[in-house]
């Protein structure tokens, strides 16, 4: 029998709903099929837990275990509002679905009061450090540790259940936020790294025609949520930034239309309609310098309304933690992501130069 819930997701579509009602947890799973309006085509949906629903083609063998998440950050509406209609629309049998898609929608308690994080920063706790001991020693596991540990599950049961399909799948994980500040490149990926694994033109092209030109090339393991599925699973996978946050209701969603349409391309088979590389279309960063906030008195020495890839003379004086001085050390050297407020021992601030790819 249909559960009271399930009767709603099929009816109206809408899983940011039925994610909201329920901030850490499901009752109970289920499972439906959906017939595309067009190709008539059958789709297996599963949703596993909150946040977290499977879209697997029953009519064809796909090629493709695609993960899509948003809401890592609970304030980053414009993700949560991407997400939410391609959702919507594979429910509702408005799009084929040629490809294995997993959802995510990261933070459902977040998302409920408008906050990056209701405890702690999500996106600082995959690849295992949701079970590292934690700074206050309380011994008392937050619910975002277990958030973490659960997406991870998820995004690993996927990957592998791909595998039991056929052989030779391909894995993708694009985790799409927004920047707290405003930036002079309005939309950026971070291409986590690749422990010498070459740069992928093709996944650039890829962003390129989600409207996204500026990538920022990382060269050290972090505790992210891309990082997680490019190094445990292989995926190509980015945190993609779509511009500044802004509260639901305020994102001017012609802005994505890049996305939004290269993301329905993607799943439902369409030719992406990539053109060749071209090292002129991209403005192209390597981070150089990763700032964390080690004492109690940590300050930026900019304005709050400073914004992202903007550079400082050589010599300037970033930051002050505590009695450590952190100051730009080459030419051209852009800051990313300062954020003064973060817990002790997290990242504070990025800096950028400017390189090119092979
Ligand atoms: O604007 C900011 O300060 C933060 C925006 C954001 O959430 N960025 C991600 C980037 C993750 C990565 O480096 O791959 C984050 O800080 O978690
Ligand atoms: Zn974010």
């Amino acid at each position: 029998m249909k559960s009271s819930l399930q009767q709603e997701l099929q009816t109206t579509g809408d899983f940011l709903a039925l994610t909201r009602a329920n901030e850490w947890s499901i009752d109970s799973d289920f499972s439906f099929e959906v017939s595309c309006k067009k190709t008539q085509a059958k789709s297996k949906v599963s949703v596993l837990d909150t946040g977290i629903i499977v879209f697997e083609p029953l009519d064809h063998v796909s090629s493709k275990d695609i993960v899509l998440s948003c809401a890592v950050h609970g304030n980053e509406t414009a993700p949560i509002e991407i997400c939410t209609d391609l959702v919507k629309q594979l429910i509702l049998g408005d799009l084929h679905l040629q490809e294995r898609v997993l959802f995510l929608f990261g933070n459902p308690a977040a998302i409920n009061i408008g906050k990056r994080f209701v405890e702690e920063n999500l996106n600082r706790l995959f690849s295992g450090a949701h079970s590292l001991p934690q700074g206050d020693e309380t011994g008392l596991v937050n619910k975002e540790r277990h958030r973490a540990l659960a997406l991870e599950n998820a995004v690993r049961d996927f990957f592998t259940q791909g595998s039991d399909i056929s052989a030779e799948r391909q894995r993708y994980h694009y985790d799409l936020h927004t920047a707290i500040r405003g930036s002079k490149n309005d939309k950026f990926a971070v291409y986590p790294f690749r422990h010498g694994q070459p740069w992928k033109k093709e996944q650039l092209q890829f962003m390129l025609a989600c409207g996204v030109n500026t990538i920022l090339l990382s060269h050290s393991p972090t505790t992210t949520f891309s990082y997680f599925s490019s190094n445990e699973f292989g995926a190509d996978a980015f945190t993609v930034e779509l511009g500044k946050v802004r509260p639901f209701g305020e994102n001017d969603m012609a802005n994505f239309a890049g996305v939004t349409q290269t993301l329905i391309r993607f799943i439902s088979g369409e030719d992406l309609q990539l053109t060749d590389y071209n090292s002129g279309d991209f403005s192209i960063f390597e981070i150089y310098q990763t700032i964390n906030r080690e004492q109690e008195n940590f300050t930026l020495h900019f304005a709050d309304d400073v914004e992202n890839f903007t550079d400082f003379p050589q010599g300037y004086l970033l930051a002050t933690d505590g009695d450590i001085e952190h100051r730009v050390k080459k030419a051209g050297e852009a800051i990313i992501f300062p954020n003064a407020g973060v817990a002790i021992g997290q990242r504070a601030l990025l800096t950028v130069i400017s390189t090119d790819i092979d």
